[in-house]
Formats: C-alpha cells, structure tokens, sequence
C-alpha cells in the first residue's frame, strides 16, 4: 500500500520561529517556559529536540503546531502559509504522549472523523484510513475500541490518524514516553517509514538518548532555551549536532 503525499518544493521552512518566547501566568509567579528561539523545519527534516523535563519541549512544539501563541517574538509557517488557518492545520499533525483515542469510536473511526471533518468524501475517508492502519500494521484492529488496545497499539492508531491527513509536518511530543523501549523504538520507526513515504517532515521530543539516535538532527534544550550540548548553557544559535536550528 502507499501513503501518498504531497511533498513541498518550494524548500521555504515548514515553521520558523524568531526570537519566539512564551510565559506562562505574570507578576512574580510568571514561569518562562521558553526563552526568545529562533529556528526553522525545513521541508523533510528529522528534528529530535532533546531536553530534561520541564526544559520546554513542549511549549516549543505546541507554539510551532499553532496550538498555542508565543508571548514575544514570531512563529511563521512560509511553507504552508498557502494553505491557509484551516489547511495549516490539516497540513501539520500532531501526536501527543498520553491517550488520545476517542473512547465511543473504533480504530478505524478515530481515523475517519478527522478526514470527514477536513471534508474528505466517506469513501475516500475509509479507503485513506484502510491504507493509514495498514501502514502501521494495524489492519486487523481497525474494528476494536480504544479500549481493547495495548498502548502501544493505541499509539500507532494515533500516528495513523496524523498520516492519514497527509501532514507536510509531523509534531511528536514524546511519542514514545508511556510505552516500553520495545513497543516505542516499534512506535518511532513506523513513523519514520510512513512520514518518509508522504514526503513529511518530523519533529519529535524527547528525554530518551535512544529515541534521539533515530533522528539526524538534534537540537538541545535546557531553561526554555535551545543550548549546545557540550556546555548545558548559552541561548544559540548551534544547538543541533548535525545542522543548525536557524
Ligand atoms: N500551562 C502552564 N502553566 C504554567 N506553567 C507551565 C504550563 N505549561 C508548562 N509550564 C511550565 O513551563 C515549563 C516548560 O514546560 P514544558 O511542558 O514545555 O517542558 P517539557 O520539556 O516538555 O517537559 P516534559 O518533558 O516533562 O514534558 C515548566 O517549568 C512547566 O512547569
């Protein structure tokens, strides 16, 4: 089967962020959960952002997806601005850590209702969900309920329901955080291989040094900022061992 995409080729950044920074709550109790960032995803990356907890990885990821507003600076989307708001969203996926599954609704459904929602046809929904499940290995769970899945099954349902959408962009926030080594190296390289196939580009975060071997580039953070991984310390801009972040 083949999970068709449509692959960027403007070569514009996918998100960039300048000087983006974002504070939680004010007044003396303000926590600063990242600090003025500036980087870019270009089109087909494979970014690992590599932190201790409460670092900001995830701020950083939920300002790059749109799903949240930095309080300083820009997060720009140059090569999906054509899309639109409706069609940056559909053009990015994002897949959380814990639980994510619609409880009353099948795999196969919870894959469906996002395409229906975007206002694909029944048909063509349930033949892009067949193909999403049957890349990850999941054809003959499509009619359990979340419940009647191990997490690690549940999480490929969830990554099936990212690529069924044919993202430019997939957003992982520890993708692999609630599973053992086993099932997460299992979770990270399926969608490695899908995202490969649709021409995606993938960020994901991560505390684990073995997710991070799995990605080419890796970017480094600590305090809300993006660091070099030799020091632990400095704001930029040469965090990532293979590319720069900008
Ligand atoms: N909604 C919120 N309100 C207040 N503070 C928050 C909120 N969300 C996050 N923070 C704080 O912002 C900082 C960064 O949190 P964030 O969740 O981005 O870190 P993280 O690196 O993703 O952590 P983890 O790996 O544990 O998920 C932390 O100090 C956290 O407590």
């Amino acid at each position: 089967m083949c999970l068709t995409g449509r692959k960027d080729t403007t070569g514009a950044p996918l998100v960039r962020c300048e000087n983006a920074a974002r504070t939680y709550g004010s007044g003396p109790g303000a926590v600063v959960a990242v600090h003025g960032l500036t980087c870019s995803v270009p089109p087909g990356a494979r970014i690992c952002v590599v932190g201790p907890s409460g670092s900001g990885k995830s701020t950083l990821l939920h300002l790059m997806a749109g799903l949240d507003r930095p309080t300083a600076g820009r997060v720009s989307h140059p090569g999906l601005d054509r899309e639109g708001t409706d069609g940056l969203a559909r053009r990015i996926g994002v897949v959380f850590q814990g639980p994510s599954l619609l409880p009353p609704l099948t795999a196969a459904e919870n894959v469906v209702l996002p395409l229906r929602i975007d206002g694909v046809g029944e048909d063509e929904a349930a033949s892009r969900a067949r193909a999403a499940l049957e890349s990850l290995g999941l054809q003959s769970l499509a009619g359990r309920m979340p419940d009647e899945l191990s997490a690690g099954q549940a999480q490929r349902v969830a990554v099936a329901r990212v690529l069924a959408r044919r993202p430019c962009l997939v957003l992982a926030d520890e993708p692999t955080g609630q599973l053992d080594r086993a099932t997460g190296c299992q979770v990270l390289r399926v969608l490695l291989d899908a995202a490969e196939e649709l021409g995606a580009a993938v960020l994901v975060t991560t505390h684990d040094p073995r997710v991070a071997r799995e990605l080419e580039t890796r970017w480094y953070m600590a305090d809300g900022r993006l660091v070099q991984p030799e020091t632990g310390s400095g704001t930029g801009p040469g965090p990532s061992t293979e590319r720069s972040p900008r």
